[in-house]
Protein backbone atom coordinates (compact mmCIF):
# COMPACT_ATOMS: atom_id res chain seq x y z
CA UNK A 1 0.00 0.00 0.00
CA UNK A 2 1.12 3.32 -0.50
CA UNK A 3 -0.21 7.19 -0.64
CA UNK A 4 1.43 10.37 -0.96
CA UNK A 5 0.33 13.64 0.97
CA UNK A 6 1.78 17.18 1.24
CA UNK A 7 3.46 16.43 4.40
CA UNK A 8 4.26 13.24 6.58
CA UNK A 9 4.37 13.96 10.63
CA UNK A 10 6.14 11.09 12.33
CA UNK A 11 4.49 11.24 15.81
CA UNK A 12 1.34 12.60 16.87
CA UNK A 13 2.03 13.64 20.04
CA UNK A 14 0.88 17.44 20.93
CA UNK A 15 3.85 18.63 18.53
CA UNK A 16 3.11 16.22 15.88
CA UNK A 17 -0.76 16.88 15.96
CA UNK A 18 0.27 20.57 15.59
CA UNK A 19 2.48 20.75 12.77
CA UNK A 20 0.08 19.03 10.84
CA UNK A 21 -2.72 21.95 11.84
CA UNK A 22 -0.76 24.37 10.96
CA UNK A 23 0.05 22.57 7.48
CA UNK A 24 -3.54 21.76 6.80
CA UNK A 25 -5.09 24.98 7.57
CA UNK A 26 -2.64 26.47 5.29
CA UNK A 27 -4.06 24.79 2.30
CA UNK A 28 -1.85 21.87 2.60
CA UNK A 29 -3.12 17.48 3.01
CA UNK A 30 -1.44 16.03 6.10
CA UNK A 31 -0.71 12.39 7.35
CA UNK A 32 0.34 11.82 10.92
CA UNK A 33 1.58 8.23 11.95
CA UNK A 34 1.76 7.40 15.32
CA UNK A 35 2.68 3.94 16.79
CA UNK A 36 1.27 4.12 20.62
CA UNK A 37 -1.84 7.18 21.54
CA UNK A 38 -2.10 9.88 19.48
CA UNK A 39 -2.17 12.47 21.99
CA UNK A 40 1.92 11.47 22.65
CA UNK A 41 3.62 10.93 26.06
CA UNK A 42 2.10 14.51 26.94
CA UNK A 43 -1.18 13.82 27.59
CA UNK A 44 -1.19 10.12 29.14
CA UNK A 45 2.04 9.78 30.91
CA UNK A 46 3.60 13.03 31.47
CA UNK A 47 2.18 17.23 31.75
CA UNK A 48 -1.40 15.97 31.97
CA UNK A 49 -1.60 13.08 34.34
CA UNK A 50 0.76 14.23 36.80
CA UNK A 51 -0.76 18.09 37.22
CA UNK A 52 -3.81 16.03 37.52
CA UNK A 53 -2.03 13.62 40.23
CA UNK A 54 -0.47 16.64 42.29
CA UNK A 55 -3.77 19.68 42.10
CA UNK A 56 -6.05 17.36 44.87
CA UNK A 57 -3.04 17.97 47.39
CA UNK A 58 -2.34 21.41 46.07
CA UNK A 59 -5.90 22.17 47.04
CA UNK A 60 -5.89 20.92 50.40
CA UNK A 61 -2.65 23.07 51.43
CA UNK A 62 -4.32 25.69 49.82
CA UNK A 63 -7.36 25.68 52.46
CA UNK A 64 -4.85 24.56 55.08
CA UNK A 65 -2.72 27.77 54.77
CA UNK A 66 -5.91 30.11 55.71
CA UNK A 67 -7.17 30.93 58.83
CA UNK A 68 -10.98 30.24 58.85
CA UNK A 69 -11.24 27.63 55.77
CA UNK A 70 -8.30 25.30 57.51
CA UNK A 71 -10.93 24.37 60.19
CA UNK A 72 -13.07 22.94 57.27
CA UNK A 73 -10.40 21.02 55.95
CA UNK A 74 -9.47 18.58 58.23
CA UNK A 75 -9.65 14.95 56.80
CA UNK A 76 -7.08 13.07 54.89
CA UNK A 77 -6.87 12.99 50.77
CA UNK A 78 -9.19 10.14 49.40
CA UNK A 79 -6.30 8.22 47.15
CA UNK A 80 -8.87 6.29 45.11
CA UNK A 81 -10.55 9.75 44.06
CA UNK A 82 -7.17 10.90 43.60
CA UNK A 83 -6.28 8.04 41.01
CA UNK A 84 -9.65 8.40 39.35
CA UNK A 85 -9.37 11.86 38.92
CA UNK A 86 -5.90 11.18 37.14
CA UNK A 87 -7.40 8.39 35.31
CA UNK A 88 -10.02 10.83 33.57
CA UNK A 89 -7.64 13.29 32.78
CA UNK A 90 -5.42 10.75 31.31
CA UNK A 91 -8.73 9.88 29.10
CA UNK A 92 -8.37 6.13 30.50
CA UNK A 93 -5.37 5.94 28.32
CA UNK A 94 -7.79 5.78 25.45
CA UNK A 95 -7.13 8.71 22.07
CA UNK A 96 -10.45 8.46 20.68
CA UNK A 97 -10.83 11.63 21.40
CA UNK A 98 -8.04 13.02 20.24
CA UNK A 99 -8.17 10.65 17.26
CA UNK A 100 -11.47 12.16 16.84
CA UNK A 101 -10.12 15.52 16.76
CA UNK A 102 -7.31 14.68 13.97
CA UNK A 103 -10.67 13.73 11.68
CA UNK A 104 -12.49 17.26 12.49
CA UNK A 105 -9.28 18.84 11.66
CA UNK A 106 -8.84 17.30 8.10
CA UNK A 107 -5.75 15.05 9.33
CA UNK A 108 -5.12 11.55 8.24
CA UNK A 109 -3.99 9.02 11.04
CA UNK A 110 -1.76 6.07 9.91
CA UNK A 111 -0.87 3.67 12.92
CA UNK A 112 2.36 1.81 13.18
CA UNK A 113 6.31 2.35 13.71
CA UNK A 114 7.65 4.76 11.14
CA UNK A 115 10.88 4.93 9.66
CA UNK A 116 12.59 7.17 7.36
CA UNK A 117 13.40 4.98 3.90
CA UNK A 118 14.35 7.88 1.40
CA UNK A 119 14.18 11.26 0.36
CA UNK A 120 10.46 11.92 1.35
CA UNK A 121 9.55 8.94 2.05
CA UNK A 122 8.19 7.04 5.34
CA UNK A 123 7.68 3.26 5.47
CA UNK A 124 5.08 2.86 8.42
CA UNK A 125 4.71 -0.97 9.89
CA UNK A 126 1.35 -1.66 11.25
CA UNK A 127 0.92 -3.62 14.48
CA UNK A 128 -0.04 -6.29 11.96
CA UNK A 129 2.78 -6.59 10.69
CA UNK A 130 1.60 -4.51 7.60
CA UNK A 131 3.81 -2.24 5.47
CA UNK A 132 2.57 1.37 4.04
CA UNK A 133 4.74 3.89 2.14
CA UNK A 134 3.94 7.28 2.74
CA UNK A 135 5.61 9.82 0.07
CA UNK A 136 5.53 13.65 1.36
CA UNK A 137 5.29 15.96 -1.43
CA UNK A 138 6.75 18.81 0.65
CA UNK A 139 8.11 17.70 3.77
CA UNK A 140 8.63 15.38 6.70
CA UNK A 141 8.42 16.49 9.73
CA UNK A 142 9.92 14.46 12.80
CA UNK A 143 8.37 14.92 15.94
CA UNK A 144 8.82 11.72 17.76
CA UNK A 145 9.66 12.75 21.51
CA UNK A 146 11.46 11.30 23.99
CA UNK A 147 11.87 8.08 25.97
CA UNK A 148 13.12 8.06 29.11
CA UNK A 149 17.08 7.04 30.09
CA UNK A 150 17.23 4.30 32.19
CA UNK A 151 20.97 4.47 33.62
CA UNK A 152 23.44 1.60 33.69
CA UNK A 153 23.37 0.83 37.32
CA UNK A 154 24.13 -2.44 38.48
CA UNK A 155 20.92 -4.10 39.02
CA UNK A 156 18.42 -1.10 38.13
CA UNK A 157 17.18 -2.76 34.93
CA UNK A 158 16.61 -6.25 36.68
CA UNK A 159 14.39 -4.33 39.53
CA UNK A 160 12.09 -3.11 36.74
CA UNK A 161 11.84 -0.01 37.82
CA UNK A 162 8.97 2.93 37.49
CA UNK A 163 9.79 5.54 34.49
CA UNK A 164 7.30 8.66 34.52
CA UNK A 165 5.54 5.91 32.14
CA UNK A 166 4.57 3.18 35.35
CA UNK A 167 4.24 5.95 38.22
CA UNK A 168 1.48 7.94 36.25
CA UNK A 169 -0.54 4.75 35.53
CA UNK A 170 -0.37 3.66 38.73
CA UNK A 171 -3.32 2.06 40.44
CA UNK A 172 -2.06 1.55 44.11
CA UNK A 173 0.04 3.93 45.88
CA UNK A 174 3.56 2.20 47.15
CA UNK A 175 3.94 2.16 50.99
CA UNK A 176 7.80 3.23 50.13
CA UNK A 177 9.09 4.77 46.84
CA UNK A 178 13.05 6.14 46.21
CA UNK A 179 13.11 8.17 43.59
CA UNK A 180 16.37 8.27 41.62
CA UNK A 181 16.98 11.82 40.12
CA UNK A 182 16.82 15.50 41.13
CA UNK A 183 14.98 17.17 37.64
CA UNK A 184 11.65 18.45 37.28
CA UNK A 185 10.10 14.86 36.79
CA UNK A 186 11.85 13.70 40.48
CA UNK A 187 11.21 16.73 42.17
CA UNK A 188 7.00 17.02 40.84
CA UNK A 189 6.56 12.75 41.53
CA UNK A 190 8.40 12.63 45.08
CA UNK A 191 5.94 15.57 46.17
CA UNK A 192 2.79 13.55 44.35
CA UNK A 193 3.42 10.71 46.33
CA UNK A 194 4.67 11.64 49.84
CA UNK A 195 1.21 13.30 49.11
CA UNK A 196 -0.18 10.32 48.54
CA UNK A 197 1.17 8.63 51.51
CA UNK A 198 3.75 7.30 50.62
CA UNK A 199 7.44 7.13 52.37
CA UNK A 200 9.50 8.75 50.16
CA UNK A 201 13.45 9.21 49.71
CA UNK A 202 14.98 11.32 46.80
CA UNK A 203 18.47 10.61 45.71
CA UNK A 204 19.65 13.56 44.06
CA UNK A 205 23.55 13.07 42.32
CA UNK A 206 23.72 16.96 42.68
CA UNK A 207 21.36 19.50 42.98
CA UNK A 208 17.78 20.19 43.21
CA UNK A 209 16.49 21.61 39.65
CA UNK A 210 19.90 22.15 38.20
CA UNK A 211 19.01 24.97 35.27
CA UNK A 212 16.64 27.17 37.38
CA UNK A 213 17.58 30.27 40.00
CA UNK A 214 19.83 27.69 42.98
CA UNK A 215 17.14 29.29 45.23
CA UNK A 216 14.45 27.55 43.39
CA UNK A 217 16.04 24.19 44.35
CA UNK A 218 16.99 25.09 47.41
CA UNK A 219 13.10 26.38 48.18
CA UNK A 220 11.84 23.16 46.96
CA UNK A 221 14.05 20.75 48.68
CA UNK A 222 13.11 22.33 51.63
CA UNK A 223 9.17 22.05 51.62
CA UNK A 224 9.98 18.56 50.24
CA UNK A 225 11.63 17.72 53.57
CA UNK A 226 8.98 19.42 55.39
CA UNK A 227 6.53 17.20 53.70
CA UNK A 228 8.33 13.77 55.05
CA UNK A 229 10.45 13.68 51.88
CA UNK A 230 13.84 12.14 52.62
CA UNK A 231 16.20 14.30 50.52
CA UNK A 232 19.36 13.24 49.83
CA UNK A 233 21.68 15.12 48.35
CA UNK A 234 24.94 14.51 46.55
CA UNK A 235 24.10 10.76 47.08
CA UNK A 236 24.03 8.35 43.71
CA UNK A 237 22.98 4.72 43.52
CA UNK A 238 25.81 2.32 43.05
CA UNK A 239 23.93 -1.18 43.17
CA UNK A 240 20.25 -2.27 43.87
CA UNK A 241 18.94 -5.82 44.57
CA UNK A 242 15.34 -7.13 44.97
CA UNK A 243 14.99 -9.37 47.61
CA UNK A 244 11.52 -10.76 48.63
CA UNK A 245 9.72 -7.86 46.77
CA UNK A 246 11.90 -5.03 48.30
CA UNK A 247 14.32 -3.01 46.55
CA UNK A 248 17.54 -2.28 48.41
CA UNK A 249 19.14 0.59 46.93
CA UNK A 250 22.95 0.79 47.69
CA UNK A 251 24.23 4.42 47.56
CA UNK A 252 27.85 5.59 47.32
CA UNK A 253 27.37 7.17 50.49
CA UNK A 254 27.68 3.78 52.20
CA UNK A 255 24.09 3.48 53.41
CA UNK A 256 21.25 1.35 51.70
CA UNK A 257 18.20 2.50 51.31
CA UNK A 258 15.17 -0.03 51.31
CA UNK A 259 11.54 0.55 48.99
CA UNK A 260 8.78 -1.09 47.66
CA UNK A 261 9.33 0.35 44.75
CA UNK A 262 11.49 2.45 42.87
CA UNK A 263 11.35 5.13 40.10
CA UNK A 264 13.95 6.58 37.74
CA UNK A 265 13.95 10.35 36.94
CA UNK A 266 17.28 10.92 35.70
CA UNK A 267 16.26 12.30 32.13
CA UNK A 268 15.25 11.70 28.68
CA UNK A 269 16.94 10.28 25.76
CA UNK A 270 15.47 11.08 22.01
CA UNK A 271 13.61 8.33 19.50
CA UNK A 272 15.11 8.97 16.42
CA UNK A 273 16.17 5.74 15.71
CA UNK A 274 13.91 6.14 12.28
CA UNK A 275 16.27 4.98 9.63
CA UNK A 276 17.85 8.72 9.15
CA UNK A 277 20.82 7.06 7.98
CA UNK A 278 19.35 6.01 4.72
CA UNK A 279 19.26 9.87 4.02
CA UNK A 280 22.54 10.25 5.12
CA UNK A 281 21.94 11.56 8.60
CA UNK A 282 22.73 10.19 11.83
CA UNK A 283 19.91 9.86 14.43
CA UNK A 284 20.11 11.22 18.31
CA UNK A 285 19.04 14.73 19.16
CA UNK A 286 18.48 16.42 15.52
CA UNK A 287 20.23 19.96 14.93
CA UNK A 288 17.76 22.34 13.29
CA UNK A 289 17.72 25.55 12.03
CA UNK A 290 15.54 28.12 13.14
CA UNK A 291 12.58 27.42 11.13
CA UNK A 292 12.89 23.64 12.55
CA UNK A 293 14.53 21.94 9.48
CA UNK A 294 17.21 19.25 10.11
CA UNK A 295 20.75 20.39 9.60
CA UNK A 296 22.71 17.71 7.49
CA UNK A 297 26.92 16.88 8.92
CA UNK A 298 27.93 20.37 7.24
CA UNK A 299 25.50 22.10 9.06
CA UNK A 300 22.99 22.66 6.43
CA UNK A 301 19.06 22.51 6.23
CA UNK A 302 17.83 19.32 4.81
CA UNK A 303 15.18 20.87 2.34
CA UNK A 304 12.12 18.48 3.37
CA UNK A 305 13.39 17.35 6.47
CA UNK A 306 12.15 19.28 10.02
CA UNK A 307 12.33 17.84 13.59
CA UNK A 308 9.95 19.46 16.36
CA UNK A 309 9.43 19.70 19.51
CA UNK A 310 11.15 17.54 21.78
CA UNK A 311 12.99 15.52 19.34
CA UNK A 312 15.52 18.44 18.45
CA UNK A 313 16.12 19.04 22.09
CA UNK A 314 15.87 23.14 21.99
CA UNK A 315 13.28 22.29 25.23
CA UNK A 316 11.57 19.53 26.29
CA UNK A 317 8.23 21.10 26.92
CA UNK A 318 5.05 20.66 25.50
CA UNK A 319 4.01 24.11 24.97
CA UNK A 320 7.43 25.25 23.72
CA UNK A 321 7.19 22.17 21.39
CA UNK A 322 3.77 23.36 20.20
CA UNK A 323 5.43 27.12 19.69
CA UNK A 324 7.82 25.65 17.35
CA UNK A 325 5.02 23.45 15.60
CA UNK A 326 3.25 26.35 14.72
CA UNK A 327 6.45 28.13 13.24
CA UNK A 328 7.20 24.90 11.28
CA UNK A 329 3.55 24.10 9.82
CA UNK A 330 3.26 27.78 8.61
CA UNK A 331 6.73 27.43 6.99
CA UNK A 332 6.00 24.34 5.46
CA UNK A 333 2.97 25.78 4.02
CA UNK A 334 4.91 28.86 3.24
CA UNK A 335 7.65 27.51 1.24
CA UNK A 336 5.59 24.71 -0.58
CA UNK A 337 3.20 27.86 -2.23
CA UNK A 338 6.18 29.87 -2.81
CA UNK A 339 5.69 32.38 -0.76
CA UNK A 340 8.08 34.53 1.55
CA UNK A 341 9.71 33.15 4.54
CA UNK A 342 10.09 35.30 7.46
CA UNK A 343 12.75 33.68 9.42
CA UNK A 344 14.68 37.04 11.20
CA UNK A 345 14.45 37.07 14.97
CA UNK A 346 10.78 37.15 16.27
CA UNK A 347 9.83 36.30 12.75
CA UNK A 348 6.82 34.84 12.45
CA UNK A 349 8.30 31.21 11.22
CA UNK A 350 11.44 31.63 13.90
CA UNK A 351 11.30 29.63 16.78
CA UNK A 352 12.92 32.75 18.65
CA UNK A 353 11.82 32.34 22.10
CA UNK A 354 13.14 28.77 22.72
CA UNK A 355 16.47 30.40 22.84
CA UNK A 356 15.00 34.11 24.66
CA UNK A 357 11.48 33.41 26.16
CA UNK A 358 11.77 29.90 26.94
CA UNK A 359 8.63 29.44 29.91
CA UNK A 360 8.52 26.81 32.14
CA UNK A 361 6.58 25.69 35.41
CA UNK A 362 7.25 23.18 37.66
CA UNK A 363 4.12 22.08 39.65
CA UNK A 364 6.00 21.55 42.93
CA UNK A 365 4.81 23.05 45.69
CA UNK A 366 6.13 25.53 45.70
CA UNK A 367 5.74 26.52 42.12
CA UNK A 368 8.52 27.39 40.36
CA UNK A 369 7.73 29.85 36.99
CA UNK A 370 10.32 31.03 34.90
CA UNK A 371 11.01 32.82 31.64
CA UNK A 372 14.31 33.46 29.60
CA UNK A 373 17.73 33.42 31.12
CA UNK A 374 18.56 32.60 34.58
CA UNK A 375 21.08 35.23 36.26
CA UNK A 376 23.97 32.56 35.34
CA UNK A 377 22.61 32.33 31.74
CA UNK A 378 22.47 35.57 31.01
CA UNK A 379 26.17 36.41 32.37
CA UNK A 380 27.38 33.03 30.08
CA UNK A 381 25.43 35.05 27.20
CA UNK A 382 28.04 38.25 27.54
CA UNK A 383 25.33 40.75 29.10
CA UNK A 384 26.01 43.36 31.21
CA UNK A 385 22.85 42.63 34.06
CA UNK A 386 21.61 43.56 37.28
CA UNK A 387 19.73 40.85 39.12
CA UNK A 388 16.73 42.34 41.36
CA UNK A 389 15.52 39.95 44.39
CA UNK A 390 11.91 40.50 46.29
CA UNK A 391 10.32 38.43 49.03
CA UNK A 392 7.26 37.24 47.71
CA UNK A 393 5.74 37.03 50.82
CA UNK A 394 6.43 40.26 51.83
CA UNK A 395 3.65 41.20 49.02
CA UNK A 396 -0.09 42.49 50.20
CA UNK A 397 -1.69 39.82 47.85
CA UNK A 398 0.73 36.54 48.60
CA UNK A 399 -0.50 37.51 52.40
CA UNK A 400 -3.44 37.45 51.93
CA UNK A 401 -3.20 34.35 49.39
CA UNK A 402 -1.96 32.08 52.37
CA UNK A 403 -1.17 32.60 56.00
CA UNK A 404 2.80 32.80 56.40
CA UNK A 405 3.65 32.65 52.60
CA UNK A 406 6.93 31.91 51.01
CA UNK A 407 8.14 32.92 48.23
CA UNK A 408 10.91 34.39 46.48
CA UNK A 409 11.43 36.36 42.85
CA UNK A 410 14.49 37.22 40.68
CA UNK A 411 14.28 39.54 37.74
CA UNK A 412 17.38 39.85 35.47
CA UNK A 413 17.49 43.07 33.56
CA UNK A 414 19.70 43.64 30.66
CA UNK A 415 21.54 46.69 31.75
CA UNK A 416 22.54 48.14 28.32
CA UNK A 417 19.20 47.79 26.51
CA UNK A 418 17.58 48.35 29.55
CA UNK A 419 15.04 45.64 29.19
CA UNK A 420 14.09 42.37 31.32
CA UNK A 421 15.90 38.76 30.29
CA UNK A 422 14.73 36.43 32.41
CA UNK A 423 12.46 36.20 35.94
CA UNK A 424 11.97 33.36 38.44
CA UNK A 425 9.12 33.36 41.05
CA UNK A 426 8.79 30.54 43.06
CA UNK A 427 5.80 30.44 45.69
CA UNK A 428 2.48 28.86 46.34
CA UNK A 429 0.10 29.39 43.16
CA UNK A 430 2.64 31.61 41.22
CA UNK A 431 2.33 29.72 37.87
CA UNK A 432 -0.08 32.08 36.64
CA UNK A 433 1.96 35.34 37.51
CA UNK A 434 4.42 34.56 34.68
CA UNK A 435 2.75 35.12 31.71
CA UNK A 436 3.26 39.17 32.74
CA UNK A 437 7.08 38.31 32.77
CA UNK A 438 6.96 36.42 29.40
CA UNK A 439 5.35 39.84 27.69
CA UNK A 440 7.78 42.00 28.99
CA UNK A 441 10.76 39.43 27.49
CA UNK A 442 9.73 38.49 24.10
CA UNK A 443 7.92 42.41 23.51
CA UNK A 444 11.19 43.94 24.69
CA UNK A 445 9.48 46.38 26.80
CA UNK A 446 11.68 48.90 28.16
CA UNK A 447 11.93 48.82 31.81
CA UNK A 448 10.81 52.62 32.21
CA UNK A 449 7.50 51.51 30.42
CA UNK A 450 7.05 48.57 32.66
CA UNK A 451 6.01 51.13 35.16
CA UNK A 452 2.60 51.92 33.47
CA UNK A 453 2.16 48.73 34.00
CA UNK A 454 -0.03 49.13 36.88
CA UNK A 455 -0.64 45.70 39.15
CA UNK A 456 -4.55 45.91 41.09
CA UNK A 457 -4.08 45.49 44.44
CA UNK A 458 -3.86 43.72 46.38
CA UNK A 459 -3.03 40.79 44.25
CA UNK A 460 0.20 39.11 43.65
CA UNK A 461 1.25 40.43 40.56
CA UNK A 462 2.03 43.41 42.74
CA UNK A 463 5.44 41.45 42.83
CA UNK A 464 6.46 43.19 39.30
CA UNK A 465 5.80 46.60 40.97
CA UNK A 466 7.98 45.40 44.33
CA UNK A 467 11.36 44.38 41.95
CA UNK A 468 10.67 47.32 39.82
CA UNK A 469 11.09 49.68 43.15
CA UNK A 470 13.80 47.67 44.09
CA UNK A 471 15.67 48.26 40.56
CA UNK A 472 14.70 52.04 40.80
CA UNK A 473 12.56 54.60 39.08
CA UNK A 474 13.53 55.96 35.80
CA UNK A 475 15.30 59.26 36.38
CA UNK A 476 14.02 61.80 33.17
C1 LIG B 1 6.50 13.18 33.90
C2 LIG B 1 6.58 14.31 32.91
C3 LIG B 1 5.84 15.45 33.12
C4 LIG B 1 5.90 16.50 32.22
N1 LIG B 1 5.17 17.61 32.49
C5 LIG B 1 5.22 18.66 31.64
C6 LIG B 1 4.45 19.83 31.88
O1 LIG B 1 3.75 19.95 32.91
N2 LIG B 1 4.50 20.83 30.97
C7 LIG B 1 5.28 20.74 29.85
O2 LIG B 1 5.29 21.68 29.06
N3 LIG B 1 6.01 19.65 29.59
C8 LIG B 1 6.00 18.60 30.45
N4 LIG B 1 6.72 17.47 30.16
C9 LIG B 1 7.45 17.40 28.90
C10 LIG B 1 6.47 16.99 27.76
O3 LIG B 1 5.88 15.75 28.08
C11 LIG B 1 7.18 16.90 26.43
O4 LIG B 1 7.91 18.09 26.20
C12 LIG B 1 6.17 16.71 25.30
O5 LIG B 1 5.46 15.51 25.47
C13 LIG B 1 6.87 16.72 23.94
O6 LIG B 1 5.92 16.55 22.93
P1 LIG B 1 6.31 15.82 21.54
O7 LIG B 1 5.08 15.83 20.73
O8 LIG B 1 7.56 16.41 21.03
O9 LIG B 1 6.68 14.34 21.98
P2 LIG B 1 5.79 13.18 22.65
O10 LIG B 1 4.72 13.73 23.51
O11 LIG B 1 6.80 12.27 23.28
O12 LIG B 1 5.09 12.45 21.43
C14 LIG B 1 5.86 11.76 20.48
C15 LIG B 1 4.98 10.72 19.84
O13 LIG B 1 5.68 10.12 18.76
C16 LIG B 1 5.40 8.73 18.77
N5 LIG B 1 6.48 8.05 18.05
C17 LIG B 1 7.80 8.02 18.39
N6 LIG B 1 8.52 7.36 17.46
C18 LIG B 1 7.63 6.97 16.51
C19 LIG B 1 7.76 6.28 15.30
N7 LIG B 1 8.94 5.85 14.85
N8 LIG B 1 6.64 6.02 14.58
C20 LIG B 1 5.43 6.45 15.02
N9 LIG B 1 5.25 7.15 16.15
C21 LIG B 1 6.34 7.40 16.88
C22 LIG B 1 5.32 8.37 20.24
O14 LIG B 1 4.59 7.18 20.42
C23 LIG B 1 4.60 9.59 20.80
O15 LIG B 1 3.21 9.43 20.80
C24 LIG B 1 6.70 16.40 31.06
C25 LIG B 1 7.46 15.25 30.83
C26 LIG B 1 7.42 14.22 31.74
C27 LIG B 1 8.22 12.99 31.48
N1 LIG C 1 6.33 20.95 34.73
C1 LIG C 1 7.08 20.78 33.65
O1 LIG C 1 7.19 21.65 32.80
C2 LIG C 1 7.79 19.48 33.46
C3 LIG C 1 7.56 18.41 34.31
C4 LIG C 1 8.29 17.25 34.12
C5 LIG C 1 9.21 17.17 33.08
N2 LIG C 1 9.39 18.21 32.27
C6 LIG C 1 10.40 18.16 31.20
O2 LIG C 1 10.81 16.85 30.99
C7 LIG C 1 12.21 16.81 30.86
C8 LIG C 1 12.75 15.59 31.54
O3 LIG C 1 12.68 15.73 32.97
P1 LIG C 1 13.61 14.87 33.91
O4 LIG C 1 13.36 15.31 35.30
O5 LIG C 1 13.47 13.44 33.54
O6 LIG C 1 15.05 15.28 33.42
P2 LIG C 1 16.01 16.46 33.91
O7 LIG C 1 17.08 16.53 32.90
O8 LIG C 1 15.25 17.67 34.29
O9 LIG C 1 16.62 15.91 35.28
C9 LIG C 1 17.38 14.74 35.32
C10 LIG C 1 17.94 14.59 36.71
O10 LIG C 1 18.54 13.32 36.84
C11 LIG C 1 19.87 13.47 37.31
N3 LIG C 1 20.64 12.37 36.71
C12 LIG C 1 20.97 12.18 35.42
N4 LIG C 1 21.65 11.05 35.26
C13 LIG C 1 21.74 10.48 36.49
C14 LIG C 1 22.32 9.29 36.98
N5 LIG C 1 22.96 8.45 36.18
N6 LIG C 1 22.21 9.03 38.30
C15 LIG C 1 21.58 9.89 39.12
N7 LIG C 1 20.99 11.03 38.72
C16 LIG C 1 21.09 11.32 37.41
C17 LIG C 1 20.31 14.84 36.87
O11 LIG C 1 21.36 15.31 37.69
C18 LIG C 1 19.01 15.63 37.06
O12 LIG C 1 18.84 16.00 38.40
C19 LIG C 1 12.76 18.09 31.46
O13 LIG C 1 13.65 18.69 30.55
C20 LIG C 1 11.60 18.95 31.70
O14 LIG C 1 11.69 20.16 30.99
C21 LIG C 1 8.71 19.37 32.43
Amino acid sequence: MSASYDVVVVGAGPVGENVADRAVQGGLSAVVVEDRLVGGECSYWACTPSKALLRPADARRGAQRVDGARQAVTGDLDVRAVLERRTSFASGWDDAGQVEWLRSAGIDLVRGRGRVTGEREVTVIGADGAEQVLTARHAVAVCTGTRPVVPDVPGLREAHPWTNREALEASEVPASLVVIGGGVVACELAGAFADLGAEVTLLVRSRLLGGYEPFAGELVGEALAERGVDVRRGVSATRVRVADGVREVECDDGRTVRAAQLLVATGREPQSDLGLETVGLEGGWLQVDETLRVLDGAGEPVEWLYAVGDANHRRLLTHQGKYQARAAGDVIAARAAGRPVDDVRWGVHAATADHLAATQVVFTDPQVASVGLTAAGAQDAGLRTRVVDYDLGAVAGAAIHADGYTGRARMVVDEDRRVVVGATLVGQDVADLLHAASVAIAGEVPIDRLWHAVPAFPTMSEIWLRLLETYGRPTP
